[in-house]
């Protein structure tokens, strides 16, 4: 077993985000010296992942709590927060108190969510267990849950104090969540780190299989892009906005869909319009606009989109965070690592690039 990587995240309270295999051992440490009580919160999936984290917990002198909340998207309403505030609020959390977020992307937003909110905000480290939220949910502090009208509406920026990243809890992982996380990782690679694209294509098939050698590398190079931009920029100031590439149409497809397609693959397509987008505006060229195509599709990740719901999609995107009144913001390449923002494009170009989804199947 080689050794751990850390990678840290500048910021007012930096912290590590830790990658390698066999890291449970180093919970007790990130949660921390002057804590009593500690609240495990991990999905039915992962029930006996997060009862053993809460007795490892409890074995190390932490008063250890458990709470198990639903799979996926349907954890992240106001609704499963409250029941969490219940909890610590019936065992008595302090501010010297932590979670602990043992999950994919959803728990880990919906536990940061909570440490954000509870007595105006407790510690909180995050122990990922998809890829999606190894390269990108758990780290850099955007916490969140979802209202009736779209991603992501409710939330705060809550840095955790430390990030676990044990590749083998991706043993479980059913395929298709795996490769769902590489459109995240994709989406790295063409804001910022190119050498993923080359990985990437170098052998897609590789790419899907976790035990793979490439996936610590993609998971250290997304991780580095994330730690990058979010030590610079927490808040989504400015220079933040380019991790949410291919997210404006992504987030419109996630909610037309009523979160019944997993977030990646939602942002796989949003990446393609995204691309798309640009070319009609004459930033992006033909050929890396195809990459995007390409590479996405050699994963076995969707590039199309039907052609029926354009107004839904329209509305939807008009709730973007990047929104500015009625100005719709997209973040947009001029080339591979050169995001730039295209504001308010005329709405005709908005329409033309959706319908590119739908001639993909062409290409
Ligand atoms: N805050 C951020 O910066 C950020 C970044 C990317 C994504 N996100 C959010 O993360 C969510 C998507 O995350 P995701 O792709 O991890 O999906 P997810 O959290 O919905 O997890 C997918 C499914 O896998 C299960 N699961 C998790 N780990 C498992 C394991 N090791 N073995 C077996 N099953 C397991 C989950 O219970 C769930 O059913 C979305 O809500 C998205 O908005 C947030
Ligand atoms: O960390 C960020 O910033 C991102 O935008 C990363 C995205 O991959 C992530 O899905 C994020 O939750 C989207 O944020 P939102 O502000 O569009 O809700
Ligand atoms: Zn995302």
């Amino acid at each position: 077993m080689s050794a751990a990587t850390r990678i840290t995240v500048s910021g007012e309270q930096p912290y590590d985000v830790v990658v390698g295999e066999g890291l449970l051992g180093e919970l007790p440490a990130l949660v921390g010296d002057g804590v009593q009580r500690v609240l495990v919160v991990h999905p039915k999936a992962l029930r006996a992942t997060g009862e053993a984290v809460r007795d490892d917990l409890a074995g190390q002198g932490f008063e250890a709590y458990v709470a198990e909340v639903p799979d996926a998207e349907e954890a992240k309403t106001a609704q499963v927060a409250a029941f969490l505030w219940g909890v610590l609020g019936q065992a008595g959390f302090t501010r010297s108190d932590a979670l602990v977020g043992v999950g994919g992307g959803a728990v880990t937003d919906l536990t940061g969510f909570v440490a954000a909110t509870w007595l105006r905000g407790v510690r909180v480290v995050h122990v990922p267990t998809t890829l999606a939220a190894m390269v990108d949910a758990a780290v850099g502090g955007k916490t969140g849950i979802n209202t009736s009208d779209g991603k992501n509406l409710v939330g705060s920026f809550h840095p955790p104090a430390g990030v676990l990243c044990d590749l083998t809890t991706l043993e479980t992982l059913p395929r298709n969540d795996f490769v769902a996380g590489l459109a995240e990782v994709v989406k790295c690679g063409f804001i910022a780190d190119p050498v993923i694209l080359d990985v990437v294509e170098a052998d897609p098939a590789r790419a899907t299989d976790w035990r793979s050698a490439s996936t610590r590398d993609l998971v250290e190079r997304s991780v580095r892009v994330k730690a990058d931009v979010v030590g610079q920029d927490l808040r989504e100031a400015g220079l933040r906005e380019v991790l949410n590439y291919g997210h404006t149409f992504g987030h419109a497809v996630e909610h037309v869909e009523r979160f019944g397609w997993r977030h990646g693959a939602a942002v796989s397509v949003g990446l393609v319009y995204a691309a798309e987008l640009a070319r009609l505006a004459g930033r992006l060229d033909d050929a890396t606009t195809q990459r995007h195509v390409d590479v996405l599709r050699s994963l076995g990740l969707p590039t199309t989109y039907r052609q029926d719901r354009w107004e839904q999609l329209l509305s939807a995107m008009r709730r973007d965070k990047k929104a500015r009144g009625d100005l719709l913001r997209f973040v947009v390449l001029e080339g591979v690592g050169r995001p730039v923002r295209l504001e308010g494009p005329d709405p005709s170009l908005l329409h033309a690039a959706y319908a590119e989804l739908g001639a993909e199947e062409d290409r």
